[in-house]
């Protein structure tokens, strides 16, 4: 058992699986956010910790130790801070989710790998909406994933079939699987066919607390029909990009950014604007046009997650 500094008080209802352990002991899975902190961010439960603590009321639990976690997916903050922010406890899978249909990036789905790899949870690829490529185009892209991933499984799905026994076989009872990809793939619609309902829809659960009263709460840890647990949380579907959108996505891209320093606007989109250096360098055929196709694409996803963020900043002021 990791030895916690302080205790978290919190609702019931964002923790599941509470048992009674010994006299008054009980322990409990961090299933969603709660409200109150006085940890060190470095011991801060996450989703899909166990925990073990009392209660101290009908409805708060008071933890006093994380167990000692089996994985840890975290993220980079930004800047000079050293401090990592987790996101998710105990996955033993994660799905890395890429559609069959556009947007296929062996470079990205690296990333994404190497992040899996250092949480201690295992990565499996996943193909998405496989209805909207040809067999032959479907063969050659999982041969082309498990060439360049060797000893990764390649699973493949689309929403109008029966999620395949390969997939399945990663649900385990008592296991946590957790999915990542870029926005669109088709995350969402697979989580829903894995609960067979409706999730992102409902995901805003109207409880009884107990004193009677209406509470919403946000869960993020789903438990499937045969035991197995999924996390969900935003956090969890950012945390690929979130890194890039900082060094890494800066490293790659320098080359486009040491271009756009030579366009006559300095505010240049590099589209139609006159006197566009990037434009002009794919032109000359010294920058790849894919490297800048990638670039925008990456552009567009860190703005849209940027809104999302901003609009979630200004719910909770
Ligand atoms: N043809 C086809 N379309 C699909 C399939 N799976 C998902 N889609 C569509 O792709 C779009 C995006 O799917 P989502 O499940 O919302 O994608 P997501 O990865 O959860 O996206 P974010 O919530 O932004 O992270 C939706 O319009 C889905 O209907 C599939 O297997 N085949
Ligand atoms: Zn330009």
């Amino acid at each position: 058992m990791e030895k916690t500094k302080g205790i978290v008080v919190f609702q019931g209802q964002d923790i599941s699986k509470i048992k009674q352990v010994d006299g008054t002991m009980i322990t409990g899975r961090v299933s969603g956010k709660f409200r109150k902190q006085v940890m060190q961010p470095s011991d801060y439960p996450v989703v899909g910790d166990e925990v073990v603590g009392h209660m101290s009321d009908v409805d708060q639990m008071i933890i006093q130790e994380v167990t000692t976690r089996k994985s840890f997916l975290q993220r980079k903050v930004a800047g000079n801070r050293q401090d990592e922010q987790g996101i998710a406890a105990n996955v033993s899978t994660v799905f890395i989710t890429t559609s069959a249909n556009e947007d296929f990036n062996l470079s990205r789905l690296e990333r994404f790998t190497t992040i899996v790899w250092d949480s201690g949870a295992t990565p499996v690829l996943v193909l998405t909406k496989t209805d909207l490529v040809s067999a032959d185009k479907l063969s050659s892209l999982v041969d082309e994933l498990e060439t360049y991933f060797y000893g990764i499984s390649v699973c493949q799905t689309n929403c109008y079939t029966e999620i395949n026994e390969d997939l399945k076989s990663f649900l385990n009872k008592g296991e946590i699987v957790a999915f990542i990809g870029s926005s669109g793939v088709g995350k969402s619609t697979l989580l829903n066919q894995l609960l067979q309902e409706e999730v992102q829809t409902t995901k805003e659960i109207r409880e009884d607390d107990a004193r009677g009263k209406h509470t919403t709460t946000s869960r993020h840890l789903f438990t499937l029909p045969n035991g197995a647990m999924v996390i969900d949380t935003p956090g969890m579907r950012e945390v690929g990009l979130e890194t890039v959108s900082t060094s890494a996505f800066d490293h790659q891209y320098q080359v486009i950014y040491d271009l756009a320093e030579t366009c006559r606007f300095s505010d240049c989109q590099h589209q139609t604007e006159p006197g566009c250096g990037v434009k002009k360098a794919i032109e000359s055929g010294e920058l790849d046009e894919m490297i800048f196709k990638s670039y925008l694409k990456m552009e567009r996803e860190l703005a849209f997650l940027k809104a999302k963020e901003d609009k979630k900043q200004r719910k909770i002021k």
